[in-house]
């Protein structure tokens, strides 16, 4: 490729000034970087702001070097010029700078050193002995006056001004004359980054429209020792090619195999691996953002940018596999989440009550994407239900507006930000007794981003009061002793109903509690429904008008020992709060309702399978978060807690509450839907308060149940009620009793009508009109 003639220009131009090449050819890399690529500001005044970006570069160096010396060329410079001693970094003018230069420069200005050295490693080598684990590094050219940070409050505009112990902040003065001549101001205030076509192999790696922060530092590369360093001219006689050709995985001269693999590339391989440069920008108000630019791209001829999720996955792989991080929650973006938080840790000497707020609500920004908070930073969990105070603490202190904060609507959350990467093994990392598998033997898919929880989260505002107290010698069994279910009659809470016990001796429910609560949600004989007087659900919708409660079914509680019972850990009356026991398995179904569950071992009728899991919300803050959320999502992951929901009396808001696993949930949020005669029935269960408007939701097998069938369960759905938050959907449940068959219908009609294939038509009509029995 043909050298850049503005390259060659500057080389040129410092060339006279007695400057090397290679050593133009970096700083000219940042300045490009920092004036956006705009030529106009480097070039004019001949270069000044180049010419001044190298010398400075030479002060640091020296006065680095000469730290300590009672009598130094820095000082007696100092004095010569009338240079300011507290502002080391007051730009002088040209011929003064060249003088400099010529004082600093000689040894390597004049003569090629055979073994060229690098000084803005060595710069960072030096201030990273000196500034380790306080102050952030500078080896950046200074940042001209004009330009802003995007973080940077709007009307406060605030520079960057390098200072003897790190990074300081300051207001630009009026006359600005302190960096850059005063008339060059309005110049750089008006010229607009233009985007340059520049394809210099000579100098750039990548150079991208870059947001100017207020404060660039880098990474100690004193950390990078080992490494290959871009600006280590050694290893990147750039332009040319070195001898570390790499193809198919070609050897180094180290004998170490290279990565390359598949990648044929003439481009060195020393320059493959040449770290990335990591800017990191911090404004006054603690925000923190980080940039990578990775220089070697651009040097691919058939480069293009890829997908943001798609590097972010790539990269997760790469750890989890390459560098042998086994943990699957790992993540990218919480990774630079750290980096964020360590820089302000670090760049922060006293953080006083104010920035600790601001630096909670930087961190949740980061967490979520979206300015909330990741819900499992701090959470108490109290047998079964894990409450998160993080909120309360704050209001405790009168930090309502960062309280606010933790409230994040779903459809903010970034995708990253729930973890899109599942254990093949165990989509439920662990969090179960029993590893769960997922399997996709029909596509490429892979299961949806989630956080597995085992155990329900109150989202925020959700009443749930879990205390000892509140349990009366009446609701639990403190005399008991061993297992309650092999006592010869039931005590108080092992009774389900009359004096029935709920389960068996071997842990399964008993058929007539079964049957009774089986016959409960489907015969409509038996069903028993119950209206409120001022329903939750119509109240969370927040209209002039409240429309009259739809109904909610009347159900059996069973009610499980708990913590303040004399029996035992394995006493049979407690199924639930053992949690999953059987074998079981996500998979991706083949008849279009997406992932489902299945079970790898045959389960006996009446065996527990697992329970709903997922966020506790208030059906307010569901309404909400529904009204908020992206109405193109198809999937609907929520059960109504509406047990307790009947009563004439106005239940508390707070108390109206139901489960979303749309991002937190456990392998539940995979039971797909049928319609009436499903494998699974859902089953309030009491466990650690005697509350009625919070319980378990526990599914429990009807029937026996074949291994790897899909285990399903009647979401108790209306598929014509669209006002309703459980989203109604095309079902495919393939049940004769399908609710949504007429629909089911239509769609057949319209499809083969379009076809116009009359021999299908009449098939898929007998098929639907002979199955549809109601
Ligand atoms: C709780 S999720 C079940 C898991 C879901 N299939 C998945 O891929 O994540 C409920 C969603 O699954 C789909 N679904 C469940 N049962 C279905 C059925 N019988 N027919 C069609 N889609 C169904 C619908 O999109 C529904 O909103």
């Amino acid at each position: 490729m043909a050298p850049n003639p503005r390259v060659q220009a500057a080389f040129r131009a410092m060339k006279s000034l007695g400057v090397k090449e290679t050593k133009v050819k970096r700083v000219l890399k940042k300045l490009l970087r920092l004036y956006d690529k705009n030529w106009a500001l480097i070039e004019e005044e001949s270069y000044r702001a180049l010419a001044d970006a190298i010398f400075e570069e030479d002060d640091s160096v020296d006065q680095e070097k000469n730290k300590g010396n009672d009598v130094n060329e820095d000082n007696l410079e100092g004095e010569e010029l009338g240079q300011e001693p507290e502002r080391p970094l007051k730009r002088l003018p040209l011929k003064r700078l060249r003088r400099g230069a010529e004082v600093h420069q000689q040894p390597e200005n004049i003569t090629e050193s055979p073994e060229p050295r690098d000084e803005s490693c060595s710069i960072s080598q030096e201030h990273g002995a000196k500034n380790k684990g306080k102050q952030p590094i500078i080896s950046e050219p200074p940042v001209p006056q004009q330009r802003l940070s995007p973080l940077a409050p709007a009307g406060k505009r605030v520079i960057s001004e390098r200072a003897s112990h790190g990074v300081c902040l300051r207001e630009p003065t009026e006359t600005g004359s302190d960096l850059f001549p005063k008339q060059t101001v309005p110049n750089h205030q008006l010229i607009k980054p233009k985007d340059e076509p520049f394809i210099d192999d000579m100098i750039m790696g990548d150079i991208r429209q870059y947001e100017v922060p207020i404060a660039v530092i880098h990474p100690d590369l004193s950390s990078e020792k080992d490494m290959p360093m871009e600006n280590d001219e050694n290893s990147k006689e750039i332009g040319k090619e070195s001898s570390f050709q790499c193809k198919d995985g070609g050897t180094r001269a180290d004998g170490i195999p290279s990565p390359c693999g598949e990648m044929e590339t003439n481009v060195s391989t020393m320059r493959e691996e040449s770290p990335s440069n990591l800017d990191v920008a911090t404004s006054p108000l603690g925000e923190v953002k980080l940039s990578l630019s990775c220089n070697s791209a651009v040097r691919r001829p058939n480069f293009r940018m890829p997908k943001l999720d798609a590097v972010i996955r790539l990269t997760e792989e790469k750890f989890l596999h390459s560098y042998k991080i086994v943990d699957p929650n790992f993540s990218v973006v919480k990774l630079l989440r750290h980096v964020c938080e360590s820089c302000l840790e670090l760049g922060t000497d006293s953080v006083d009550k104010s920035q600790d707020n601001h630096v909670q609500a930087s961190e949740m920004t980061l967490a979520n994407g979206c300015g909330g908070k990741d819900i499992d930073g701090e959470q108490t969990h109290v047998n079964g239900c894990a409450v998160k105070h993080k909120d309360r603490e704050l209001e405790d202190h009168g930090l309502t507006n960062v309280t606010d904060l933790a409230v994040v609507p779903l459809c903010e959350l970034a995708h990253d930000d729930l973890r899109s990467r599942h254990d093949i093994n165990d989509i439920a990392k662990g969090e179960e007794g029993v590893r769960i598998p997922w399997i996709n033997e029909i596509n490429s898919e892979r299961p949806p981003s989630f956080h597995y929880i085992s155990q329900s989260l109150v989202f925020h505002k959700a009443e749930i009061s879990i205390t000892l107290s509140r349990i009366g010698d009446l609701s639990c069994c403190p005399t008991c002793f061993g297992d309650c279910v092999s006592a010869s009659i039931p005590c108080a809470c092992a009774q389900a109903i009359g004096s029935e016990f709920a389960y068996t001796s071997t842990g399964q429910l008993t058929d007539v509690f079964l049957d009774s609560c089986i016959s409960m949600t489907r015969d409509p004989q038996k069903q028993c429904q119950v209206f409120c007087g001022e329903c939750p659900l119509e109240k969370s919708k927040n209209d002039v008008c409240l429309e009259a409660c739809k109904g909610h079914l009347k159900r059996n509680f069973i009610k499980e020992c708990w913590s303040k019972c004399g029996c035992n850990k394995s006493c049979g009356n407690r199924v639930v709060q053992r949690g999953i026991t059987r074998k079981l398995q996500v998979f991706f179904t083949s008849d279009g309702k997406g992932w489902g569950l299945r079970t790898l071992e045959d389960l006996p009728k009446g065996s527990f399978v697992c329970q709903y899991v997922g966020e506790i919300l208030t059906s307010a803050e569901l309404y909400e978060r529904n009204l908020q959320c992206d109405k193109s999502r198809k999937d609907t992951y929520i059960a109504l807690l509406d047990a307790d929901w009947g009563s004439k009396t106005a239940l508390k808001n707070e108390k109206a509450v139901c489960l979303d696993a749309s991002r937190y949930g456990n392998v539940a949020r995979f039971i797909n839907h049928r319609c009436l005669d499903a494998n699974l029935v859902e089953i309030p269960v009491e466990v650690e308060t005697p509350d009625r408007h919070y319980y378990h939701l526990a599914f429990f097998a009807t029937r026996k149940i074949d291994a790897m069938e899909e285990l399903t369960w009647d979401y108790g759905i209306d598929f014509d009620d669209h006002d309703n938050p459980i989203k109604p959907f095309q079902c495919r449940c393939g049940s004769k009793f399908c609710r949504n068959m007429k629909r089911s219908l239509e769609v057949v009609w319209t499809t083969v009508l379009s076809n116009q294939t009359i021999g299908t038509m009449f098939f898929c009509f007998d098929f639907n009109v002979n199955n549809n029995v109601i």
